[in-house]
Parts: C-alpha cells; sequence; structure tokens
C-alpha cells in the first residue's frame, strides 16, 4: 500500500457545544487530489487551519510522513513541507509578482533578517522565484506590482507562493474563487499536472473542478465525514445527494 504523505486521525474541534470537525480520518497519497467538500458551515475551513496549524486540535493527530506534526507551529510545519495557498490579503499589493514570490520562499528559508536589502542580491531566490513564475504562466507579468493584476492572477500568484516553499503537500482553499471560466478552467489544467509533482489537498465549491480533479473526494457535513471515494461513489452516495439537495446541485 502506499505511504501517505498526509495523515489525519480522529480529529476533533469543538467550538463551545458546536462539534466543528468531528472524529475526521483521511489521508493524501502521492500524485492524488483529495477532495474536501461540503455545504457552508461544514467545518472544511476549520479542518485546513488545523492541519496548516493556524487552530490546535482539541484531540487527534496530524501527520506529515512519518511525523506526528500535530503540537508543531505553521513555520515549522511549512519547513517540513507542508505549503498552502496564501491569501491574497497576505499578498504585498505594492510589491510586483516576482517579489511577492520571492519574499515567500525567503520566510521559510530563515534569511528574513534584513531581507530588503539581501533579497535583491539573492541569485537564489531570484532563480527559484523565475522557476515557478514560469511554472504558473506569470512570467510576463513578473515586474508587475500585485495591486495592478486581475483576481485570477491573484490567485496565480498565490499559488506561486505556495510553490516557492517546495511543498511536499499543497492545501488549497477555495482556489478558484472568484475566477471566471477561463481562469478556471486554466487553474484545472494546471493543478491536474501540478498534482503528479505534489498532491493536493484541495478545499472546493466549483463542483465541476472537483469532479474533474480529485481523485478522492471526502463530504463534510456538520464537521463529519458523511461519504469517502471517487468521484463516481460521491455522485451516486444516496447522503451525499441528500446533504446537497437544495444547495449545491
Ligand atoms: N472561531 C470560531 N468560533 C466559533 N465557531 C466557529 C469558529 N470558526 C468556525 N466556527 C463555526 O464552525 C462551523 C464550521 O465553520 P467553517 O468555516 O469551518 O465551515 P466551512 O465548511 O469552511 O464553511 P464555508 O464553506 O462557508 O467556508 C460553522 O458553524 C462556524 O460558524
Amino acid at each position: 500500500m502506499t505511504e501517505a504523505v498526509l495523515r489525519i486521525e480522529k480529529l476533533q474541534k469543538n467550538f463551545g457545544a458546536l462539534k466543528a470537525t468531528d472524529d475526521v480520518t483521511l489521508d493524501l497519497k502521492p500524485g492524488e487530489i483529495h477532495a474536501l467538500i461540503g455545504p457552508n458551515g461544514a467545518g472544511k475551513s476549520t479542518l485546513i487551519a488545523q492541519i496548516s496549524g493556524g487552530l490546535s486540535p482539541d484531540s487527534g493527530n496530524i501527520y506529515l510522513g512519518q511525523e506526528n506534526v500535530t503540537g508543531l507551529s505553521i513555520a515549522a510545519r511549512a519547513k517540513r513541507g507542508l505549503g498552502r495557498c496564501f491569501q491574497i490579503s497576505s499578498l504585498a499589493m505594492p510589491l510586483s509578482v516576482r517579489r511577492n514570490v520571492m519574499m515567500a520562499s525567503q520566510a521559510v528559508t530563515g534569511t528574513s533578517f534584513s531581507f530588503w536589502k539581501q533579497t535583491d542580491n539573492d541569485q537564489k531566490l531570484l532563480e527559484a522565484a523565475e522557476k515557478v513564475l514560469a511554472r504558473v504562466g506569470l512570467e510576463p507579468r513578473a515586474d508587475v506590482p500585485v495591486a495592478e493584476l486581475s483576481h485570477g492572477e491573484r490567485r496565480q500568484v498565490e499559488v506561486a507562493c505556495a510553490l516557492a516553499l517546495k511543498p511536499k503537500v499543497l492545501l488549497l482553499d477555495e482556489p478558484m474563487a472568484g475566477m471566471g471560466a477561463g481562469g478556471s478552467e486554466r487553474l484545472t489544467g494546471f493543478l491536474e499536472e501540478l498534482k503528479l509533482e505534489v498532491p493536493i489537498l484541495l478545499v472546493e465549491h466549483d463542483m465541476d473542478a472537483v469532479f474533474r480533479l480529485a481523485d478522492r473526494i471526502s463530504v463534510l457535513v456538520y464537521g463529519q465525514i458523511i461519504a469517502q471515494g471517487s468521484a463516481d461513489m460521491i455522485r451516486q452516495d444516496p447522503l451525499v445527494r441528500e446533504a446537497y439537495l437544495g444547495t449545491e446541485e
């Protein structure tokens, strides 16, 4: 059996009486996209926050490869290869696309002291940024301030920032949100290629993208996984149809 790169075991998180994460177990294997779907308020963001390290679970464990990372900080997890899509709000708007990507990779290489001077000179960072920008198709926009980009392009910058950290695992929280049809289509194609290098745990409301991309899908409702399996299995699952009735489809 292929070893999981990310494994979540019996995770539990309560907010007062609300069970936001209720005994969640799932894993992510090399080469796959595992999508996490569920109606609004199902607990997807809460789960992603616990995996990335922003929120501590009440109980349960999170493993990156063999290592239990449940007690580690966001930065410590990032150093161990847990990449996540940066929120647009964390991008530096006045700075160029290239500079944003360089700053992202610097954040985990530990070279942040006096980085304003250093960044321009650090050839390694620059080369790494150029590679990533080419990868996501942002090369022609490298010198443009993020503030001048379209929403879809900013999303691409977020993905580029995450990739600059050379992650072993990628968490993407609604990467298609706010993108036009063309943007979603391009990003879908890109993620299809990317998963072969970096497995992806994907939270996404765009069901066309989910059903096209996901090798496996977990359906979260009221903090619990009510179904887990291939896209075909999930499409036909009566519990899932009931949970989505009148919402997504
Ligand atoms: N810090 C918090 N304190 C109290 N309740 C919270 C907190 N964060 C989230 N919740 C509640 O936990 C539940 C799960 O919320 P969460 O944002 O994880 O759902 P979601 O599936 O990501 O929703 P959406 O699809 O709308 O983004 C919701 O009922 C929400 O109101």
